[in-house]
């Protein structure tokens, strides 16, 4: 049975591995990231115990209109053209405080339309949550950074290329808890409908429950958890960046077992004003860049708007040409 190839970040063979699987896959398992299991229990634990609440605490902090807090379950649609209903989770966005280069730490710049504040849940409901989240939000922008470094190595590019991609970075840590709905990918009945990821690259963490599959080569293929290690996959403007060259690749979410599943996400993306267009190796005379330049925040945007029926704080951005 095919399974993603594994980088172990403390090897010195970890750019060459890194750089294969993100040509051949766009999928991989990341090991010796350095965060604990004990660490991800904790985090898992506190996520399980925010879907535990009722629906109004959970309503009170509905995501706003920058997309940062709840989620409720079906409210998400990732595949437009398949799915007869909503994705069967619910979901929580926390983004870095302010954002993306907001006028003051934690206020809404109007030029930056997810700038602004996270949303967090009372102490007394779920007491440590926003320092848990916080804290964890932090370790995986290191592995994130790391990771990205790895990269830029194994594809014989300047450790620099991203350096600048990333100070007022845009990631997004998502919590994810999966009803216990058996899909029916036939009927358009998903976990998660078929889509590609947006940002540079995600980090995931699941729980020991199955239910990611991939597409490659025409056919659906399980990516089962692995126990310490991050399932990671790229995204959109890592693909548009090397013209193709790296891929990111479809997946979805099928539930089989009908039992409940939580995932954790770490979207990695890059400044809200980067410009996201071909690296020059990646194109020439014989190979032109096929997608035109875009504004990575403008993409995201554009993604949010399509695929959260609740998100409408799409303002697009003129100065940007997105293709999608
Ligand atoms: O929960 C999962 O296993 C995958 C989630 C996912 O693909 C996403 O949120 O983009
Ligand atoms: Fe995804």
């Amino acid at each position: 049975m095919w399974a993603p190839p594994v980088v172990d970040m403390d090897s010195s063979s970890a750019p060459a591995v890194l750089a294969k699987a993100c040509r051949d896959f766009g999928f991989f398992y990341v090991e010796n990231h350095g965060v604990s299991e004990e660490v991800m229990r904790e985090v898992f634990r506190q996520s399980k115990l925010f879907f535990s609440l009722g629906m109004d605490d959970k309503m009170s902090v509905r995501a706003d209109k920058n997309n940062r807090g709840y989620t409720p379950m079906h409210e998400q649609v990732l595949d437009l053209e398949n799915q007869t209903k909503g994705d069967t989770k619910e979901g929580y966005y926390i983004f870095r405080e302010g954002s993306a280069g907001a006028a003051a730490d934690g206020e809404h710049d109007d030029a930056r339309p997810l700038s602004g504040p996270n949303q967090w849940p009372s102490e007394e409901l779920v007491p440590g949550w926003k320092t848990t989240m916080q804290e964890h939000f932090v370790r995986m922008h290191a592995v994130g950074e790391r990771l990205a470094g790895l990269l830029s190595v194994g594809l014989g590019l300047d450790p620099a290329v991203f350096g600048t991609c990333f100070s007022e970075f845009a990631h997004t840590l998502r919590l994810l808890h999966y009803s216990a709905e058996v899909s029916d990918p036939g009927k358009g009945v998903m976990g998660a409908g078929a889509h590609t990821d947006w940002g540079l690259m995600t980090l995931l963490a699941t729980d020991e429950v199955p239910g990611l599959q991939v597409r490659l080569n025409g056919k659906w293929l399980d990516i089962p958890p692995r126990k310490g290690a991050f399932i990671c996959n790229l995204g959109d403007m890592l693909q548009r960046w090397t013209n193709d060259d790296l891929r990111s690749t479809v997946h979805r979410v099928v539930n089989k077992l009908g039992l409940e599943r939580y995932s954790i996400p770490f979207f990695f993306e890059p400044n809200f004003d980067t410009e996201v267009a071909c690296f020059p190796q990646f194109c020439s005379e014989e190979n032109p860049a096929r997608y035109p330049p875009v504004k990575a925040g403008a993409y995201l945007m554009g993604k949010y708007s399509q695929t959260h029926q609740d998100f409408d704080g799409y303002q697009p951005d003129s100065t940007a040409s997105s293709t999608s």
